[in-house]
């Protein structure tokens, strides 16, 4: 079940989920006030328990329904924190030959804990917000529009409960994530301390939330060595999920979800052994999503391996990064999609 936020024209924005073309309006449908709110944080604060009560009121209920093209999705969630991971050992694999081709690909902290950072959550935006090309330093004495944008292809867990206990009573659900990175910007600013303004000026995040029991879940990918007492398994929050992600309409990868090597269970164990507590809305993603073969890579740097191979289309022409225009979208089926536009 995908659960959003919407409005109609000169209406308050309120909870809704999706049905087919149509979205359901559940503040009038069930009649409770936490779904006449802006966001879906007031009804995720309230616990697993009333999830799943309300997915089954939801499924029995025909109230008032609106087409989607008669209504604005806007974001879904107030991001409390965000958090982005790198759990793809080909995706790190990949950035590591590229960003640091006199190194081992894999640092050597990689297969002991889910790497991660803290990201800008006051710039997560709702799917169909255009991105503008950021500025900043390209290289030493150089400032200008980066001409390397570039997208990451991920998933976004989103806690709804900080005071559950087991994983699925903190994460509400799941949604498609479009990092967007200035590969340029980033190249140059991230020694020592990690990603800056090469990936804050935007991340895009799908209009529908889907509920974590309606993701479709498999064994996660075997570990070597196997990780420390507190990142054991909580059970099998491997993914069964194949991202494809267009351009201009074309398709130009299918990541698999089920590969990556960290799951989400690990994540959110690591994101706060330190004793760092969660809030509502706090989002963490996956980091990119790539499999082993070249139409599996999550990132237009990796398609074209950093525009030494530019990437072929339809029509005749090549892409490196992005071009003012163009158009991304990441889709994976019952999930919906994250599309941004490029100017
Ligand atoms: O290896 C690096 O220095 C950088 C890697 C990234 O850009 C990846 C990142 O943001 C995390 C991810 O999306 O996997
Ligand atoms: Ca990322
Ligand atoms: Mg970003």
């Amino acid at each position: 079940m995908n659960f959003g936020v919407f409005s109609r024209p000169g209406e308050p924005r309120r909870v809704g989920v999706r049905r087919g073309e149509r979205v359901l309006d559940l503040a009038a449908g069930l009649g409770d006030e936490v779904f006449a709110a802006p966001s879906l944080n007031p009804f995720m604060a309230l616990g697993r328990t009333r999830w799943l009560e309300t997915r089954a009121a939801v499924e029995e209920l025909d109230g008032p329904a609106y087409p989607l093209d008669e209504v604005t999705l806007h974001l879904p969630i107030e991001v409390a924190d965000y958090v982005d991971f790198y759990c793809s050992l080909e995706h790190a694999s990949n950035l590591g030959r590229m960003f640091r081709p006199d190194e081992e690909p894999l640092k050597p902290n990689w297969r002991h804990l889910p790497v991660g950072y803290h990201g800008r959550a006051g710039t997560v935006v709702v799917s169909g917000t255009p991105v503008k090309r950021p500025h900043g330093q390209l290289r030493a004495g150089v400032f200008g529009p980066s001409a390397k944008l570039d997208i990451e292809a991920e998933l976004g867990f989103v806690v709804g409960d900080p005071n559950g206990s087991a994983f699925e009573e903190k994460v509400f659900g799941v949604a498609l994530v479009n990092d967007w990175s200035a590969r340029d910007i980033q190249a140059w600013e991230y020694v020592p301390l990690g990603p800056f303004l090469g990936k804050s000026f935007a991340t895009s995040m799908a209009a529908w939330v889907t509920f974590l029991d309606d993701v479709p879940r498999v064994r996660g990918r075997e570990q070597d060595p196997a990780p420390l007492p507190y990142l054991e398994r909580e059970g099998d929050w491997g993914l069964d999920l194949t991202f494809e992600v267009r351009l201009n309409g074309e398709v130009v990868s299918r990541p698999p979800y089920s590969g990556m090597y960290w799951t989400p269970d690990q994540m959110l164990a690591h994101m706060t052994v330190n004793g760092a507590t969660l809030r509502t809305g706090d989002l963490f993603a996956s980091g990119t999503v790539s499999g082993p073969e070249r139409g599996q890579r999550g990132s237009f740097i990796e398609l074209s391996w950093n525009g030494a191979e530019p990437v072929k289309l339809g029509d005749g022409s090549t892409r490196t990064f992005l071009e003012d225009g163009d158009v991304v979208t990441i889709s994976a089926p019952g999930l919906g999609e994250v599309s941004g536009k490029v100017g």
